[in-house]
């Protein structure tokens, strides 16, 4: 056989693969709308999304994965069918720190796929505001850094707001030298969210000492800044270089390689256990010595780990603390739940912020 005649037959076959593929995601996609129909049925209306399921869906697809796609292009792959599968049943309205091009829209896009309708929001107060409002369905907030630590103002938001955790999303950052100026020593000031000034100090002490830095509201706003002045440039994602015609001076800028951010998905009802969840709770009690180990020794004696430990000033009174504690489990989770039931006995406050699947790839 010629290579020409080979060619045209491979690709006669992949036409034709093409064809059933077309035809399982539409009937998947009749699947997904008959399991609407149920849950308005049962009353369920405004509940269609449940990252409980779609955990479940994607941790299968991954061990059924016998390549040569990579376990994280499957996952991506299936996250865009189940979000095109969900927008058929419901088109979902999802807040996220704007401006476009932020870290923020990216967790977003990688928790809900491009099937909902995203809305960028200018902070994160509104986020939760519109979340509670009824405005958003859900909302997706930064809330650590693995090289700078808490988003402290997601932290507090959760003091006041009654609204549940439903989801985390990890994601590698990367972070670039965005301008529109060709040349390292044309730049005069740079411009990110104070996050991204702090991951990239050590390379902005060596390579542009003495050059003004300016903390803004987000990477997306910073990259907007620098579009539009001689001499600026922005510490940015990939995505603010796109969409604001920036060129990257230079890439990977970030001080600490795997550099990681974790955000929460935000909403009114935190999703039923996976087997593999997560719990974020806020406790404090009032002062006095050993208070916080006999607070948290509930969580050794039943064998749960702590992920995360954070201290915030309570706004009750002068040095009282809140503590955020991540943890394994669900609270509905036995041994969870009778840790919890101890450490509620001694708190003059335990809110559960939410039980949700731990992060996907
Ligand atoms: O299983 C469900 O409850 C569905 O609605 C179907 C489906 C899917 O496409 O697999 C769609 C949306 C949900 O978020 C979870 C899963």
């Amino acid at each position: 056989m010629t290579d020409r005649k080979h060619l045209a037959d491979v690709r006669a076959r992949i036409d034709a693969v093409d064809q059933q593929v077309l035809e399982l995601v539409n009937e998947r996609g009749r699947l997904a709308q008959e399991v609407a129909r149920i849950k308005r049925e049962h009353g369920e209306q405004g509940d269609f999304y449940r990252p409980e399921r779609e955990q479940e869906v994607l941790r299968r697809i991954e061990s059924l994965n016998t390549g040569p796609l990579s376990d994280e292009v499957v996952t991506r792959l299936f996250r865009e069918v189940m979000s095109a599968c969900l927008a058929l049943q419901e088109p979902l309205k999802v807040g996220f720190l704007g401006p476009e091009g932020t870290f923020t829209q990216a967790a977003a896009l990688k928790q809900f796929g491009h099937g909902v309708q995203l809305q960028p929001l200018t902070t994160i107060d509104a986020i939760f505001r519109e979340v509670e409002a009824g405005d958003m369905h859900y909302g997706v907030v930064p809330v650590e850094n693995s090289t700078e630590g808490v988003v402290n103002h997601t932290l507090d938001c959760f003091l006041t707001s009654p609204l549940q955790v439903v989801g985390e999303v990890e994601l590698r950052i990367q972070q670039n030298l965005a301008s529109r100026e060709t040349e390292l020593q044309a730049i005069r000031r740079v411009y990110s969210h104070q996050q991204g000034l702090a991951q990239c100090r050590g390379w902005l002490d060596s390579r542009l000492p003495g050059v003004e830095r300016v903390p803004v509201d987000s990477t997306g706003e910073a990259a907007r800044l620098a579009a539009m002045e001689e001499g600026a440039a922005a510490v940015a994602s990939d995505a603010a270089i796109d969409m604001y015609g920036l060129g990257a001076l230079a890439e990977g800028i970030e001080d600490i390689s795997g550099n990681t951010t974790r955000f929460l998905v935000i909403g009114r009802q935190s999703p039923p256990p996976t087997g593999d969840d997560k719990t974020s709770l806020v406790v404090s009690r009032s002062d006095r010595p050993g208070g916080l180990v006999s607070l948290l020794e509930p969580l050794a004696r039943h064998d749960i780990n702590m992920t995360r430990l954070d201290a915030r000033p309570s706004r009750q009174g002068v040095w009282e603390y809140a503590f955020f504690i991540d943890l394994l489990g669900h609270a509905d989770d036995a041994q969870v739940s009778a840790a919890l039931a101890e450490m509620r006995e001694q708190a003059s406050l335990l809110r559960v912020l939410g039980s949700y699947p731990r992060a996907a790839r």
